[in-house]
């Protein structure tokens, strides 16, 4: 009876589980947006939950440094989205052909390497253009037009999946509740390729 009863509670209480996972380059302001959210602290420092009336957001930040980067792959099986954060301070104006620096160059390659493994395959794709609040940012379209739309339109960007690029500042906030909204309802309308875990 106990076991029932504890059965039944726990179908009455469990919610869908999803995991998010935080890529871009190292200071693009992954474990800044992390923070902004961070409400239950899991295991280790750079994970932690997100309590939503109907569901659980895992939120696993990576670190974005180069040597860092070849440990992002074993986190895609596994993901139900991705978040891709670009500093939009940190890309030139944000056109590929004035690229001195060689950041946004950089970025794309990296995106790209994203698409391309077959494990995020179909996995929905939030990039967020951070750092907004900086007068010497790289507007959002710029960064649509000049970046998203060509790698999207390259021939490294084969699956389909679901994708949007927002504009946030995880300094002071700005765009994450719109960030968090997109990830809900794009979770759950790919659920069926990607099941939720049930905790
Ligand atoms: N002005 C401004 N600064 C930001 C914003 N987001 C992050 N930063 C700053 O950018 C720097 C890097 O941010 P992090 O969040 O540590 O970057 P990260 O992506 O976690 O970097 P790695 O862990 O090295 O991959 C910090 O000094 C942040 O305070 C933002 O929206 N606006
Ligand atoms: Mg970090």
């Amino acid at each position: 009876m106990y076991h029932l009863a504890k059965g039944l509670y726990r179908l009455a209480t469990s919610k869908e589980e999803y995991s998010v996972v935080l890529l871009g380059l190292d200071n693009a302001g992954k474990t800044t947006f992390h923070e902004q959210l961070k409400t239950v602290p899991t295991v280790g420092q750079n994970v932690s939950t997100i309590v939503l009336p109907d569901m659980y957001l895992k939120l696993w930040d990576v670190g974005g440094q180069h040597s860092l980067r070849q440990l992002w792959q074993s986190y895609y099986a596994s993901c139900h989205a991705i978040v891709f954060i670009i500093d939009s301070t940190d890309i030139g104006d944000g056109n590929l052909e004035h690229d001195s620096s060689g950041r946004l160059d950089e970025c794309r390659l990296v995106l790209e390497d994203v698409l391309q493994n077959s494990e995020t395959e179909g996995v929905p794709l939030l990039i967020l253009a951070n750092k907004q609040d900086r007068e010497d940012c790289v507007e959002v379209v710029r960064i649509k037009e000049g970046l998203v739309k060509r790698v999207f339109e390259g021939d490294k960007a084969s699956s389909i999946r679901d994708s949007r690029v927002l504009p946030v500042s995880a300094l002071t906030g700005t765009g994450v509740r719109e960030a968090v909204d997109w990830l809900r309802s794009r979770v759950k309308w790919n659920k069926e390729s990607r099941p939720p875990v049930m905790r």
